[in-house]
């Protein structure tokens, strides 16, 4: 468990009027650095604030330099960062106290990003060891909102987490990045959209800074900001955290809360460990885009078409059901309407039986006696049909004369009654019209309303009234049953279409995302084809670059050979030019040692000439 390592950076005063007026020129009150490491608010007159006084690992004045912060602070995280480590640096302040000067800096003082950026580059080369595939990626967060500044396609993005990345922001773009001059490029073209930052908000360091059981929940999730420095503050990395304030009476109380903020902040303890996965080489990465767009892939095939599918499937069971329903309730309309036309039917048959009835009753009024009348009642006297029959009256009770035959059907003519009255037609005048009588298989069948014969006509009469108004009844609460039934099945009807409206509205989404998930697939596809060639571009640079390597190594091993002989030629040349100026000194002496030779000589040769000449005789 390490602290997190804090600094303040105070920046120079502005020169206005108005605040060189204010501090301790004009003012009460002023910041003084002692150490380098401590920062206390005095009082002209009553000296040092009580509960004003602060200390961190830097406290920079306004005459620190950007490379003097770089190097006091966020140099070390670049070489644990090539080590494996996770390193985060970021400014905190009020506005105009210089966080962006500090991050980016001028031209003459470059400031941390810069900086970083090309100490990442510089360090990495220096691990001759190892090789690095380095990525950058560039975000702002405004609005609660995280958008990609790599990308143009302008997608809002979101925090994901899992065991193998932790916290990451998922589908931010990465760039390989092979010089400190592509990062800052990059960074240029980010930087026009760049708006302005928010900063960690003091919930987080206030929690991450009490102890033990008294910490309780962090609220990490509050703020996309500090659920990205989630690893920074209190987890797997080494942070550093630069305050920066404004050093005029004017902001004072600015200054006292980025202080405290500060404080609070150093309390803060991380866990660095190294990552496994640090160094990634080109294959590694390639697996891991895999795995990415497995991922996705995977995202696709779940949650939202699959929500969506049982949602299509409940409202398919819900028609399926209401179908049944509806058929039921059909069926149960059906039968009501079978059994209304049957009550209307009897309702009917009770009508007419009463009106019949009154006929008989008025017909009763023309017999004699009970004597005449009985003998018109036959079992089927219930059912007087519409037609008359003929029938004796006089000769009823005469053995000679059969009686009527049950199968006498409803109109007897004269043939008939003669074979009955064994040829004796004589008696026809003498027969009196009567309702007719049918024999029939009503009677047996409905037996409820089989009436004695001996029933009076008027209770029979009454009977069957009542009998009418109680069919009545049934009749109208059938109706209102139909009718019910009706609007019931009206209001299935509608439901059913709303349903069937849905089904394919679901439907139709279905269709868009079946479509846009073949759209992924072929992207998919087509990203995993680019994902082989790549790696089989890879493979084969790989070849090549070894067999370059091997080439290099030949050569080198050429050169030095050859350099060998070029500095033992060099020597020899060394020798021989030696030796050529030994010899040329040699020579040249020689040749002065001849000269005054031949010159002395040639001074004697004269010499001698001239003593010849004067010796002649
Ligand atoms: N250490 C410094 N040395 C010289 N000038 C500085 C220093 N710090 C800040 N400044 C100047 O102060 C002004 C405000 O600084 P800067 O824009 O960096 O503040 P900021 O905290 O990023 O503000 P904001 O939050 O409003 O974006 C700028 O003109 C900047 O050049």
């Amino acid at each position: 468990m390490e602290k997190i390592s804090v600094a303040v950076r105070f920046r120079p005063p502005n020169q206005t009027a108005a605040d060189l007026s204010s501090g301790f020129g004009g003012g009460d009150r002023e910041w003084r650095i002692d150490d380098g490491s401590r920062v206390s608010l005095l009082h002209r007159t009553a000296g040092p604030v009580p509960g004003a006084s602060f200390a961190f690992d830097h406290v920079f004045d306004g005459a620190t330099t950007n490379e003097q912060v770089y190097a006091s602070v966020v140099r070390a995280l670049i070489h644990y960062a090539v080590d494996g480590f996770n390193g985060t640096a970021f400014a905190y302040g009020q506005t105009s106290s210089g966080k962006t000067f500090t991050m980016n800096g001028c031209d003459s003082d470059p400031g941390i990003i810069p900086r970083a950026v090309r100490d990442v580059f510089d360090t990495s080369r220096q691990a001759e060891d190892r090789e690095f595939l380095i990525r950058v990626s560039y975000m702002e967060i405004y609005n609660e909102e995280i958008n990609d500044l790599l990308s143009l396609e302008g997608q809002k993005l979101q925090i994901h987490e899992n065991l193998e990345r932790g916290v990451y922001v998922a589908g931010l773009r990465e760039e390989i990045v092979n010089s400190a001059e592509q990062v800052l490029d990059l960074l240029q073209q980010g930087e026009g959209m760049l708006l302005p930052i928010c900063f960690i908000s003091r919930n987080v360091i206030n929690k991450l800074s009490e102890n033990g059981k008294q910490r309780g929940h962090i609220p990490y999730r509050d703020s996309k900001l500090t659920r990205i420095l989630q690893p920074a503050l209190g987890g797997n990395a080494k942070t550093s955290i630069i305050c920066t304030a404004a050093p005029e009476e004017l902001h004072i109380e600015e200054t006292r809360g980025t202080l405290q903020f500060a404080s609070r902040a150093k309390c803060v303890s991380n866990c660095a460990q190294v990552n496994e996965v640090c160094i990634l080489t080109d294959a590694a990465l390639l697996k891991r885009q895999k795995l990415e767009i497995e991922e996705l892939r995977k995202k696709l095939q779940g949650s939202h078409s699959e929500g969506l599918e049982q949602v299509v499937l409940k409202l398919r069971n819900d028609m399926y059901k209401s179908e049944l329903e509806r058929d039921r309730l059909a069926m149960e309309l059906e039968e009501e309407r079978k059994l209304r036309e049957t009550l209307k039917h009897r309702v009917a048959e009770q009508q007419k039986k009463l009106e019949d009835l009154n006929n008989i009753s008025i017909s009763t009024e023309h017999f004699q006696d009970s004597t005449q009348l009985d003998a018109l009642k036959t079992p089927d006297s219930k059912y007087a049909p519409e037609d008359f029959v003929a029938c004796r009256l006089r000769y009823s009770n005469d053995v000679e004369f059969s009686p009527i035959p049950e199968t006498l059907d409803n109109v007897a003519d004269e043939d008939l009654w003669a074979r009955l009255n064994k040829g004796c037609v004589t008696d026809l005048d003498m027969l009196e019209m009567t309702p007719g009588l049918k024999h029939g298989e009503s009677m047996q069948k409905d037996s409820t309303s089989a009436v004695p014969l001996e029933e009076p006509a008027e209770a029979r009469c009454q009977r069957l009234e009542k009998d009418c108004i109680s069919d009545q009844q049934q009749l109208e609460e059938s109706k209102g049953r139909c009718v019910m039934l009706e609007k019931e099945i009206e209001m299935l009807r509608d439901e059913n279409s709303s349903l069937q409206q849905e089904v394919s509205k679901y439907k139709q989404e279905d269709d868009r995302i079946i479509a846009e998930k073949q759209e992924d697939d072929r992207i998919i596809a087509e990203k995993q084809e680019q994902l082989e060639d790549a790696m089989m571009r890879c493979a084969a640079l790989e070849k090549e670059l070894f067999r370059y390597r091997q080439d290099a190594d030949r050569l080198t091993a050429e050169k030095q050979e050859l350099l060998g002989e070029l500095n033992t030629e060099k020597h020899k040349m060394q020798e021989l030019k030696k030796d050529i100026s030994v010899i040329t000194r040699a020579f040249s002496q020689r040749e002065g040692q001849l000269t005054s030779l031949y010159s002395k000589s040639k001074a004697i040769v004269e010499h001698c000439k001239s003593s010849q000449v004067a010796a002649l005789p």
